[in-house]
């Protein structure tokens, strides 16, 4: 019987929220259990100046935690499954991923309240190039400007005046207690999330038979089918950062319903197909091989 666990983390404020969350859950499924964190920083997080893609991709907000896990400096690690990539590390898993929660992106800004009350030319920070499409496909006319860095960064960017509005997740702003920052919704049909948006999940060694079973409590069957199935049409699609790819799935009367959109950040092309199916893997590769028939090959094949 393990009778404590230590929890890998990134430092940022969100990633530490995600795991305090995580902690305050096992501790109330496991009383007795010590459960404590290991907060590390990884090269995701000190690496502010260059894009993801060229210094490694979401990995690098992973591999941190798991070289903790491999030294067993750290029985798991809490991620946002949206950072984590299609193919895990040859012996890690998922035992859990939580219930998830709001999906959405956020329109934030101090002066305008939706997309289309921004003036032409208007500057908007983002460096999702799957943000960057869906607001190209709408207002060809903006200025997108780079914008990384941690939630709270990004809100004080904006508030100093480099930007007229920025797009966020609502799950990061929610779980800050930034809720009131939310202009407007950016939401299914129209707008999709990324792949696993607004799901966290717990990962850990594939031969901690003990630790996975502690973890498992956490999973929520309805979420995982449906991250499965967006994660399953972004692995078909070759899904990397470098390509915008957007997939939002629900559970409609026992079926799945996945959305799936991969578009141009570059002139705001967008390719989109929707449809229903009962296993997750299936849908998703289904999915896929319906965008690629509506041409998203030529579109993941551009360069950025
Ligand atoms: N890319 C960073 C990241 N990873 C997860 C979230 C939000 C929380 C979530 O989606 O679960 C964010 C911030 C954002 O995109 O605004």
């Amino acid at each position: 019987m393990t009778a404590s666990l230590r929890i890998a983390t990134r430092k940022s404020p969100l990633a530490l929220w995600q795991t305090e969350h995580v902690a305050a859950r096992l501790r109330a499924e496991h009383p007795g259990l010590d459960v404590s964190l290991v907060p590390l920083s990884t090269r995701g997080d000190e690496v502010l100046d260059r894009s993801l893609a060229a210094i490694g991709g979401k990995g690098l907000f992973l591999k941190e935690l798991e070289v903790a896990m491999q030294r067993h400096g750290a029985d798991c690690a809490v991620h946002s499954l949206k950072d984590v990539p299609m193919e895990l590390e040859p012996g890690f898993v998922l035992p859990a991923i939580l219930a998830r929660a709001d999906a959405a992106d956020a329109f934030v800004s101090n002066r305008f309240e939706g997309i289309d009350a921004l003036p032409p030319g208007a500057r908007v920070g983002t460096s999702s190039l799957r943000r960057q499409a869906q607001l190209r496909a709408r207002r060809p006319d903006l200025q997108l400007l780079d914008l990384r860095g941690n939630v709270n960064t990004r809100l004080a960017k904006l508030d100093a005046g480099d930007y007229d509005a920025i797009v966020l997740a609502c799950a990061g702003l929610q779980r800050l207690g930034f809720e009131a920052r939310i202009r407007a919704r950016l939401e299914a049909p129209d707008w999709l999330p990324a792949p696993a948006q607004g799901a966290i999940a717990i990962e850990c060694r594939r031969d901690a038979s003990a630790v996975q079973a502690l973890l498992r409590v956490l999973d929520d069957a309805p979420t995982r089918r449906c991250v499965e199935a967006e994660r399953a049409m972004n692995r078909a699609l070759h899904g990397s950062c470098h390509v915008p790819v957007a997939a939002f799935a629900r559970e409609r009367e026992g079926r799945l319903h996945l959305q799936g959109l991969v578009g141009s950040a570059v002139d705001g092309r967008l390719v989109r197909a929707d449809v229903v199916g009962d296993e997750a893997e299936v849908l998703g590769r289904e999915t896929a091989r319906r965008l690629l028939d509506a041409g998203a090959g030529e579109l993941l094949d551009l360069p950025g």
